[in-house]
């Protein structure tokens, strides 16, 4: 179906949300009144310019207070729509969107609310323009778009109909079953928006916290079902009110929003585009580095072995079990100093991963390929984070390590390492636009939103894995950008006996985080151990944590750059990834970089 945004749901001027809906694929606009009396162009030239971007002028909006009014307030509001009707004409725009009376003059009368919407649909027509009626859920006397509807009903005015707008009527708890006894050709406008599920004033959870279709809480997919049904054939428009939005740049902004409705005509199977190829494992996880040294002294005390090398490129495997760490020392920059660049992910089907990669907008990466190099699939993360869909000794699929010589063979080969988990920092505005992503172009499921305290900041972190758990990537975001602890990321590894991995660590020179003895003093309370168990995890640094399947412990390297590592062990199926001991461990984090001036 053809798709469409709203202007307020992006960033910058009029000029600028024009052009980033165009590039990301609209097929047309909503534009607020704002936008258009804060823009310099003339009515005739915004028109120009949408022309010639090839959006369609879908809606002008809004237009309040129109209805159930006494007499002199109602010629007022005729007033401003003759006015309004006027600039619509210059504008080319069709369809005005009329939200439902917040006026303390309106009152509480559909027969008069009828009459007076039918008013404005004979002067609308005039104009050769339709009135879409738009119960807001904070309305004075009209909320759900059931009563919106009985009053369109009543006018029987050809040129009114009503707009449903997604999050009026899920906010509000109301069944949108009920949209299937509306015609559809009186729903004249479809606005589609999603939001978290909050506890919170309606029109302050509206106007501050939308979000695109797939990022809240919302089942924004059974209603458009619902409109489907009733033979609805207008614009998906996307109509989202977000304080992070507003201040983000509107390019990406609008690509989200457009992928967003990619993944919802998908859902309700109205486009079927390539299926997502779920990854089954991680191949690789890649730091890039200006200075290898530190990093090589970190991975030889965790007992891993640089097994080869690139033919083409300065970057080294490290290898323990089946964990993989990639060194590059090609094109770090000194100002990040270490970070983790990359992620190779086991794709049962690299090509499929990225056809489904570039269907979802996924910016697809060249190929980093000398001559004779396997070919990679790769693309870039929300957050710039490389994704390369590979194979590791599969049959039939080139294997990603046909690029490296052996330089050693690995010790400890079968000793169960392997990555455990990723974790990502995300930059502060691409929080949701990063869980959607990860959701809908590899086909990981996102697991609970958890908020975690840290000394200086709040840090909110969402994982997104596979159904066996071999792939967990752990996305965070931090409350300032500016902090370093917060905005680390790292790369746990699973053994089957974390304390000898702390032990054999620690006496090949590795050091370990220092936890606060108070924790261990708690851990007592809250748990039995054996003998001598809290003992040496009050010695290693090692925390604890259980949930209803099984046991957690884990512990962390001091940070290189931007990344620490993690050893972990999970007992007994626990699902987790600690969050209970988070706050420890970022306070323990900030403590160490105090002391030694980071
Ligand atoms: O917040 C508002 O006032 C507002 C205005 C127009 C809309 O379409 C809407 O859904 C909300
Ligand atoms: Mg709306």
């Amino acid at each position: 179906m053809r798709t469409s945004i709203a202007t307020v749901s992006l960033s910058g001027s009029l000029t600028e949300k024009l052009t980033a809906a165009s590039r990301a694929g609209f097929d047309g606009v909503e534009i607020f009144e704002n936008d258009l009396l804060a823009s310099p162009l003339t009515p005739e030239e915004i028109r120009a310019r949408c022309a010639d971007l090839g959006l369609t002028i879908d809606l002008y909006q809004p237009m309040r207070d129109v209805e159930a009014l006494p007499p002199q307030e109602f010629a007022r509001a005729l007033r401003r729509a003759r006015h309004k009707f006027e600039l619509m004409r210059r504008l080319g725009a069709g369809t005005v969107l009329v939200c439902s009376s917040v006026s303390p003059h309106a009152v509480d009368d559909d027969a008069l609310a009828a009459e007076q919407l039918g008013a404005l649909a004979d002067l609308a027509q005039e104009s050769g323009i339709r009135v879409a009626y738009e119960a807001l859920a904070w309305g004075r006397h009209v909320s759900t778009y059931d009563h919106a509807w009985r009053i369109v009903e009543a006018a029987g005015h050809p040129a009114l109909g009503t707009c449903l707008d997604s999050f009026h009527i899920l906010s509000r708890g109301s069944d949108p079953k009920g949209i299937e006894d509306i015609p559809g050709e009186k729903i004249f406008f479809l606005q589609l928006a999603d939001a978290p599920l909050l506890a919170m004033d309606v029109l302050q959870w509206s106007r501050h916290y939308r979000c695109f279709p797939g990022q809240g809480g919302f089942d924004v997919a059974g209603l458009l079902r619902h409109v489907l049904r009733t033979g609805y054939d207008g614009p998906l428009s996307l109509e989202v009110f977000n304080d992070v939005f507003r201040q983000s740049e509107a390019g990406p902004t609008a690509v989200d929003a457009q992928r967003s409705l990619r993944v919802l005509q998908e859902t309700v199977g109205l486009t079927a585009p390539p299926a997502p190829v779920v990854p089954s494992g991680f191949a690789f996880a890649e730091l890039v580095t200006p200075d290898a040294e530190p990093v090589a002294a970190l991975l030889a005390a965790l007992g891993f072995a640089r097994t080869a090398r690139h033919r083409g490129k300065p970057v080294d495997l490290w290898q323990r079990g089946e964990a993989r760490i990639l060194v590059n020392t090609g094109p770090a920059e000194r100002r990040d100093g270490t970070r983790l660049a990359a992620v190779g992910l086991e794709s049962p089907d690299p090509e499929g991963a990225a056809r489904r990669a570039e269907a979802l907008l996924a910016p697809v990466l060249p190929r980093r390929r000398g001559p004779g190099d396997a070919p990679l699939e790769a693309v870039a993360a929300p957050d710039g984070t490389e994704l390369f869909f590979c194979a590791t000794r599969r049959p039939g699929l080139p294997d990603w390590r046909a690029d490296f010589e052996d330089t050693a063979s690995a010790s400890d080969a079968d000793d169960g390492w392997r990555v455990d988990h990723l974790s990502l920092t995300q930059p502060w505005h691409q929080f949701d636009e990063a869980a959607l992503f990860h959701r809908s172009v590899l086909g990981l499921r996102p697991q609970e939103s958890v908020d975690v305290a840290d000394p200086y900041g709040l840090l909110r972190s969402r994982a997104v894995t596979n159904d066996d758990g071999s792939v967990r990537i752990v996305l965070t975001v931090g409350a300032a950008p500016t902090d370093d602890t917060a905005h680390a990321q790292h790369i746990a590894l699973a053994t089957d006996d974390v304390v000898a991995a702390a032990r054999r660590f620690r006496a090949a020179g590795g050091r370990l985080l220092p936890i606060p003895a108070n924790y261990y003093d708690d851990l007592a309370a809250r748990y039995e151990f054996a003998d001598g168990e809290l003992e040496t995890y009050r010695d290693l640094g090692i925390l604890y944590d259980r949930d209803d399947h099984g046991t957690f412990r884990h512990c962390y390297t001091r940070t290189v750059g931007r990344v620490f590592l993690e050893l972990l062990q999970r007992d007994g199926g626990y699902r987790g990834y600690g969050a209970a001991n988070a706050p420890v461990r970022l306070a323990a984090q900030h403590a160490v970089r105090g002391f030694t001036g980071g």
